[in-house]
């Protein structure tokens, strides 16, 4: 999936047109949407954007909101709002569980239902995507979102020996960091009140909180590996009447070679959207 990025100065046509109502395209592994990233002048990082950019931008939220229409707004604003109270929530949890008990040891379990409930509800990211009313690439949205649904379920929930391993912990913190800040910028952004620090935030932390998260969900899953090598878990062996045969072991290993390819090309596209929105570049992709 190789491409050629080009970041240039920034420019409005491609917003102008956005705003005029054109519709969102299914997009590659990196959005091109320029939204933000046209309408956001290039001395916007220490949040003194002048007056120009700030009617730039309002006219980019009228534009958005009309080519959403008024429903899918309504819903997104719902979801979101629904998502950041949720991870708060997990949050709040987390925090209090340490407090009172001192340890990491049955965390976990105490916050699983919540976690389960929330990560499970974001495979619908994806189906904003299929669906058009949001213009993130169907396979970045695909690769995070199943990502995590496959650490939450088939890895974490169904592995009970590896619960209270620190590095659950590790992904927990980062995940929950990251989609607090994540779905509070979607609602403000919506909402047409984007507080700065919530989009310095969002394009910011993620530079640690990616590296950490994925650190976590490695580090969990080589844990994982002697159970499920001692147990056949989730196998099948052969000879059985269809022929076939499957081992989570050797899944489990392929799955974390594939974070090899697939966590840089996410997180150079996140840096990308950095360069973009915060400091106005248009980033021009193409397939090679
Ligand atoms: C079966 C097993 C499979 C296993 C596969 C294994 C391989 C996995 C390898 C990689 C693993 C990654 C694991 C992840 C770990 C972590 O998450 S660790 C914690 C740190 N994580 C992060 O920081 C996550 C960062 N990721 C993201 O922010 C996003 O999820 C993204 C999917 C990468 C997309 O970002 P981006 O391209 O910036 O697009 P969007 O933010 O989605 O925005 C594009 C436009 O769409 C609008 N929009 C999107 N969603 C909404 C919404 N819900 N509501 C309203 N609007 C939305 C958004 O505003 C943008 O609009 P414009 O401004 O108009 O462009």
């Amino acid at each position: 999936m190789g491409r050629l990025t080009e970041a240039a100065a920034a420019g409005g046509g491609a917003s102008a047109a956005r705003s005029a109502g054109s519709p969102p395209a299914p997009l590659p592994l990196s959005s091109t949407s320029p939204g933000c990233a046209a309408a956001m002048a290039s001395s916007e990082e220490d949040g003194t954007n002048g007056g120009a950019s700030e009617a730039s931008e309002e006219r980019e939220a009228v534009g958005k909101r009309r080519r959403l229409g008024l429903l899918a707004t309504v819903w997104l604003i719902f979801y979101n709002i629904a998502m950041t109270a949720g991870w708060l929530v997990l949050a709040i949890a987390m925090v209090r569980f340490y407090m009172e008990k001192g340890t990491h040891k049955g965390l976990y379990k105490s916050i699983q239902k919540t976690l389960k409930f929330f990560q499970t509800f974001a495979l619908l990211e994806i189906v904003h995507c299929l669906i058009g009313i949001v213009p993130t690439s169907v396979l970045v949205a695909g690769v995070q979102v199943s990502s995590r649904i496959f650490m939450v379920w088939l890895v974490t929930h169904s592995i009970k020996p590896i619960q209270n391993e620190e590095s659950v912990v590790l992904f927990l913190v980062a995940w929950t960091v990251t989609e607090i800040t994540r779905y509070s910028f979607y609602t403000f952004s919506l909402l047409d009140h984007l507080p700065y620090f919530i989009k310095w935030a969002r394009y910011n932390f993620f530079i640690i909180l990616y590296p950490v998260g994925v650190a976590g969900e490695l580090l969990t899953i080589y844990a994982a590996l002697p159970y499920v090598k001692k147990t056949g878990m989730f196998s099948i062996r052969l000879p059985n009447k269809y022929n076939v045969s499957f081992d989570y072991y050797y899944f489990l290993l392929i799955t974390m070679a594939s974070y090899i390819p697939l966590f840089p090309q996410l997180y150079f596209h996140m840096l990308r959207q950095r360069r973009k929105v915060l400091h106005g570049e248009v980033i021009v992709e193409k397939d090679d």
